[in-house]
């Protein structure tokens, strides 16, 4: 068994009725595509921490409650690195979205979010999030384009 290295990250929607925020990420791993607010946990911040202030990086909002609604994995063909989103929402926020060096922020109706324009993994996974269903997910990517396996299972509150 090979040691599987893992990588934390954490990824937040901000919502409102009917709306969510998206970010359009302007360079880096996912450039051009529309994504959520998120990014590595530095050493010595929890994973909450590290996602209050990627959040405030990334757009200059600033959550007051973030909701944990779901676990995801990612894999990579032939890569050892296993991604660990942890996902998020935040209703309770102060702050205006602003643009970053980062990310330009939009809000998308939730009867209008641009898939086309997203990862892959996102179109299987939304439903959960926009109905409020915490959820566990796995996906194995082939390059940056292709799921070839995954699974999505509804968690109960623990
Ligand atoms: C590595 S696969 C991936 N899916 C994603 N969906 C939304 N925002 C991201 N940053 C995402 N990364």
């Amino acid at each position: 068994m090979s040691l599987s290295l893992k990588k934390i990250l954490t990824l937040v929607f901000v919502r409102e009725p009917g709306k969510i925020l998206l970010g359009m990420k302007k360079r880096g791993f996912g450039c051009g595509r529309w994504n959520g607010f998120g990014g590595k946990v530095e050493k010595g911040e929890t994973i909450l921490q590290g996602a209050k202030r990627e959040l405030l990086e990334e757009c200059g909002v600033s959550a007051k409650h973030l909701e944990s609604v779901g676990l995801i994995n990612f894999e990579f063909e032939n890569e050892p690195e296993i991604l660990e989103v942890h996902v998020f929402q935040a209703s309770k926020y102060t702050g205006e979205p602003i643009e970053t060096e980062e990310m330009r922020p939009q809000w998308y109706k939730e009867s209008e979010i641009p898939f086309h324009l997203m990862w892959p993994d996102d179109e299987l996974w939304f439903p959960y999030l926009l109905s409020g269903k915490q959820f566990e997910a796995f996906f194995l990517f082939r390059g940056m384009d292709v799921v070839l396996e995954y699974w999505i299972k509804e968690k109960g509150l623990n």
